[in-house]
């Protein structure tokens, strides 16, 4: 766009940024209470009242201009024009929080010094006012040598007089360019402005410190942070349920229908084995993820997480990752891909690298559709100690066996390279703050809208395949054995069940874990669409199941889903990420090897048992 205002967003993480950016552009990235959740530059443009367009990028938070983690030197080179395709920015707004002037005016003060046309955007405006800290704007503008201009990012309108700065006709003037100090200087000149423009009534907020006195207690914290996950999980089942049953209904009652009316053939095959039992029998499962997804939302807004880091760090630390890594890891639970790029704020390499090849581990939100459906047919929906569901509390180990699992390979790693530097956890915690329903509102939408396309997309094109190598070729005149047994997917299943008849699996289940590794959930519309072609039409894929496979089977499939080797998009962000081969190699040979021990390992165990 040419001609186009161009302004860049910066400051130090957690201050807002980004929900500045969607309040100005309309965007929806991602906004979350805790520091580095934007780690790439995102860029948009709105008309300013005046007509002019304007050019907005958000970067990611920076502690410093010193930068030493990947996501800081994408702002840095942005500032200083070095990013490749990126104009210098004709004007610099610097967001910084109005609850935390202490240390986010050190950075504004350090971005002054490269001498550019600069505004501050004091945010977060309400917080101050909520805990009465009182600012004397037009004396901080003057001390700053800059405009300065009172936001509230996350209400409507709240960037109203941050337009008005931006569209005036006299745009800011470069602020002089001063010469560079020692940290110890900024310091005391942070020290000598707050003395004279801020009053802050308490350094911090009391209601925030009468919760962390159990949040971050060393044993109560653990106990609330035990309890918190465990009652998410009760929750996906105790509300997710239902509804998934109730889907699942609906589909299979339509492939019945499906089945009388459409003439045989072919087509009627596709439709009522292939897409009706296949797409439907995942569709079924969007209740249960939403409802996870929901609690996540929740909590990463409430401000919980990185006490929840900072909790963990010890045991963290003591397997060879850092707290830091705690932030990546959870966002694996939503999908390996944004965990992976979130360890960009990671400072340490090797840290970032072991967070890197343990985060595929952690349970995704693909795979939960696979947990579900073997827990329906096998595991009894029953309740223990009185309240809770036993199907829930099976869900709950399957994802701490993930987590358990990666602190494990955390620690090898950390055996064989031998690092034994330590270092403390330096991490922010951000105030206490209630989720706007409207953007959890928004973030679920997103996440359906993101499940919807999948399923209309990858998981579509994979099942009709899957359903056309089921069909054909069709058997010789004469045959014996059912249909499907000579069709390509017969062949294919076959053949695979050498590899993984010592895990238990039959013929069905090792065809269904090649279209997982394009898309996980792909693996139970296979297994529908397989059984529904080879003759079990009507019954649902659970009653289906649990006639041809044994409990120890399923339980090795549970095990081989929570360790296998991550999909194809994980495997090509680990390539960009590391920019190395060697560790997308890696990371799919270990987690193959771990998967396959612990699927036989599984089998046998629950063999002698049963
Ligand atoms: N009360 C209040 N909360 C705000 C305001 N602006 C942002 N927030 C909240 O502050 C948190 C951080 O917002 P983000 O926009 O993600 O911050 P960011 O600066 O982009 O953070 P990084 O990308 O990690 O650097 C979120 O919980 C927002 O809802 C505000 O003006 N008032
Ligand atoms: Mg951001």
């Amino acid at each position: 766009m040419s001609g186009a205002l161009n302004i860049a967003l910066v400051g130090n993480p957690n201050c807002g940024k980004t929900a500045l950016f969607n309040q100005l552009t309309g965007a929806r990235q991602k906004v979350a209470n805790y520091a580095g959740v934007t780690v790439e530059r995102k860029s948009g443009s709105f008309t300013a009242p005046s007509g002019r367009a304007i050019r907005v990028v958000d970067l990611p938070g920076a502690y410093s201009l010193q930068s030493v983690s990947p996501d800081e030197r994408v702002t840095q080179a942005v500032l200083e024009g070095r990013y490749p395709g990126e104009a210098v920015p004709d004007l610099i707004v610097c967001v910084a929080d109005a609850t935390n002037l202490r240390l986010h005016l050190r950075f504004v003060l350090e971005v002054r010094r490269i001498g550019r046309p600069m505004v501050l955007a004091l945010n977060m405006m309400d917080a101050a006012a909520r805990r009465d800290i009182t600012i004397d704007v037009p004396a901080l503008a003057q001390r700053l040598g800059m405009p300065v201009i009172e936001t509230v990012a996350v209400r409507r309108g709240g960037a109203q007089a941050l337009v008005a700065a931006i569209d005036s006709a006299a745009p800011p003037a470069t602020v002089a360019a001063t010469a560079a100090h020692a940290p110890d200087d900024l310091h005391a000149e942070v020290r000598a402005i707050l003395a004279d423009t801020v009053q802050m009534p308490a350094p911090t907020d009391r209601r925030d410190d009468a919760i962390d006195r159990v949040a971050l207690h060393p044993v109560l914290g653990v106990a609330l942070l035990a309890l918190v996950m465990f009652l998410v999980f009760q929750a996906v089942y105790a509300i997710g349920k239902p509804m998934t049953d109730a889907i699942a209904d609906g589909f299979g009652a339509l492939a019945g229908m499906a089945g009388e009316w459409l003439p045989e053939g072919p087509l009627r095959g596709l439709v009522s084995d292939g897409l009706l039992s296949g797409l439907g029998t995942v569709l079924g499962f969007l209740p249960q993820i939403l409802v996870l997804f929901f609690f996540i939302l929740v909590l990463e807004e409430s401000g919980y997480l990185p006490r929840a880091a900072f909790l963990l760090d010890k045991l963290m630390v003591s397997v060879g990752l850092s707290g830091r890594s705690f932030i990546p890891l959870l966002s694996s639970f939503a999908c390996a891909i944004p965990g992976i790029m979130g360890t960009r704020s990671i400072t340490d390499p090797r840290d970032r690298l072991a967070t890197i090849l343990v985060a595929p581990l952690m349970t995704c939100s693909a795979r939960l559709p696979v947990y579900a459906l073997l827990i329906g047919a096998f595991i009894p929906h029953r309740e223990v100690l009185g309240i809770f569901n036993l199907q829930g509390v099976a869900l709950f180990c399957l994802y701490v066996a993930g987590i358990a699992a990666a602190m494990f390979v955390a620690w090898i790693a950390k055996r064989i390279r031998r690092s034994q530097q330590e270092r403390a956890l330096l991490m922010e915690l951000p105030a206490y703050r209630l989720p706007k329903w409207r953007d959890v509102g928004i973030g679920l939408w997103e996440r359906g809208s993101i499940f919807l396309k999948r399923l209309t997309g990858v998981m579509l094109a994979l099942t009709v395949l899957m359903w056309a190598i089921c069909t054909f070729p069709a058997p010789p005149a004469g045959a014996t054995e059912a249909a499907i047994d000579y069709s390509l997917a017969g062949t294919i299943g076959h053949t695979l069940q050498y590899l993984f008849a010592p895990l238990g699996f039959n013929w069905q289940i090792s065809l269904s874990l090649i279209p997982a590794f394009a898309a996980r959930e792909t693996a139970v519309a296979t297994l529908a669409t397989v059984y529904a072609v080879g003759g079990d039409e009507g019954a649902a894929l659970q009653q289906a199941l649990a006639t041809h496979i044994s409990l120890a089977s399923a339980l090795s499939l549970m095990v081989w889903f929570a360790f296998a080797p991550q999909c194809m998009s994980t495997l090509a962000i680990i390539r960009r990420e590391t920019q190395s081969w060697r560790m997308v190699a890696l990371s799919f040979g270990y987690m193959f090897v771990l998967a396959y021990v612990a699927s036989f390992v599984t089998y046998r165990i629950a063999g002698w048992l049963a």
